[in-house]
């Protein structure tokens, strides 16, 4: 996160381990007429870390910083454990000798050449040696197989986008950079597009650092949020803490919404539900055809929780969650945010001021969060 420890003394090179070895450690200061790009980011290894932030917030040249295709005078990036980039020692591995795939807005795939020779053709450059990824397996994951005799004038964009990520997988990166991949596609091919993100988040592990600034894909993908604003990380942390913060933007949001990672616990068939848990909580949910212990990821929207001081057994609310108060936003006259602590996940409700008020809503309260809606996101 912005403002992280500083760096040990750097007397590794590339491939030596650095750090803890596991994580990726960036700090990069760069600059333009109008704009500074100024990071100190310690992020996990491993899972998608979403770059989120307006446009010109600096997301693109954190990423091309990353890649090596913008070199910061003080820069420094240790990614699981090999150094790419050290100016005290003035070390900076090029782009080309880095182990990552970069994924655009748009896929440039060579026209002439079928999918297959695409993504042979991006093979080339990886020693047979290094290829971790068997091409099979990227193909397979990116469900591309019908595609591969084709040439990419004769494919959707979203297909285009699968062999385009596809390609990059294959040289078996150490880092997935991937730039907006989803903007330029409709909602349609969107929806089409993101299990198969969500497959790759499953099984293979490799960090992905995915630009966008579509709270949807975010909520569905990251497990690491990045928020960006003028070149700084106003903030760093897990998907489920950084929404939930009332001092950033995502709270205040119509949509503000909160991540919760929940783990299938049992189905209950007479009433099509299917209960999940979470820090020991039920949650139950609308029944899913998810086999019992498989971890499902659910998104509760602030407008969505109400609050009482008792468990009320009168209602018609499945999910009554014993909870504290954390905090409270009163900026908007007429509605009052308030941050819940329930069993160590955070939860966020949006209720009026003046109930707010009658009940006494202050931090350190104990309440019941009654949740009305709950959106499976994977
Ligand atoms: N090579 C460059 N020379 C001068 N200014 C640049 C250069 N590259 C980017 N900028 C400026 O730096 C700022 C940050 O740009 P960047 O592309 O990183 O933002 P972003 O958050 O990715 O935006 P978007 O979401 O619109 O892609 C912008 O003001 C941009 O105009």
């Amino acid at each position: 996160m912005s403002g992280a420890a500083p760096f040990g003394p750097g007397a590794a090179r590339t491939g030596a381990i650095v750090g803890d070895g596991a994580a990726i450690r960036a700090r990069f200061g760069l600059g333009w007429p109008g704009f500074r790009l100024d990071v100190d980011l310690a992020l996990p290894g491993r899972g998608v870390i979403a770059l989120f932030g307006h446009s010109g917030s600096g997301k693109t040249t954190l990423l091309r910083c990353l890649a090596g295709l913008e070199r910061a005078a003080d820069g420094y990036l240790a990614v699981r454990g090999e150094l790419w980039q050290d100016e005290s020692q003035r070390l900076f591995v090029p782009t080309h000798r880095r182990p990552l795939g970069y994924v655009f807005q748009e896929a440039s795939l060579f026209a002439h050449l079928t999918v297959r020779r695409n993504l042979e053709f991006g093979l080339k450059r990886v020693p047979a040696a290094s290829r971790r990824i068997p091409l099979d397996q990227a193909i397979a994951l990116l469900g591309i197989e019908p595609l591969l005799a084709r040439l990419p004038g004769r494919l959707s964009g979203g297909e285009r986008q699968r062999v385009a990520i596809a390609r990059a997988l294959a040289t078996s990166p150490r880092l997935l950079l991937m730039d907006e991949p989803l903007a330029a596609l409709d909602v349609k091919r969107k929806q089409e597009i993101l299990p198969y993100l969500e497959r790759l988040h499953a099984e293979l592990d490799i960090p992905v650092i995915y630009v966008s600034h579509a709270p949807e894909e975010v909520a569905r993908l990251a497990d690491h949020v990045v928020l960006l604003a003028d070149g700084r990380a106003l903030a760093a942390g897990p998907i489920g803490e950084v929404m939930a913060r009332l001092d950033l933007p995502f709270a205040h949001d119509e949509d503000a919404f909160v991540v919760i990672d929940a783990r299938v616990a049992a189905h209950d068939d007479a009433y099509a539900l299917t209960r999940l848990e979470f820090a020991g909580l039920p949650l139950w949910v609308p029944g899913l055809g998810a086999p019992v212990a498989s971890r499902v990821r659910a998104r509760v929207l602030a407008r969505d929780v109400s609050l009482a001081l008792s468990e009320r057994h009168d209602s018609s609310i499945l999910n009554v969650l014993p909870a504290r108060v954390v905090s409270l936003d009163e900026a908007d006259p007429g509605r009052t945010l308030v941050c819940l602590d329930v069993a160590g996940t955070a939860l966020l409700a949006r209720i009026t001021r003046r109930s707010a008020a009658q009940l006494g809503i202050v931090p350190g309260r104990d309440v019941y969060a009654q949740v009305k809606g709950v959106a499976l996101l994977r």
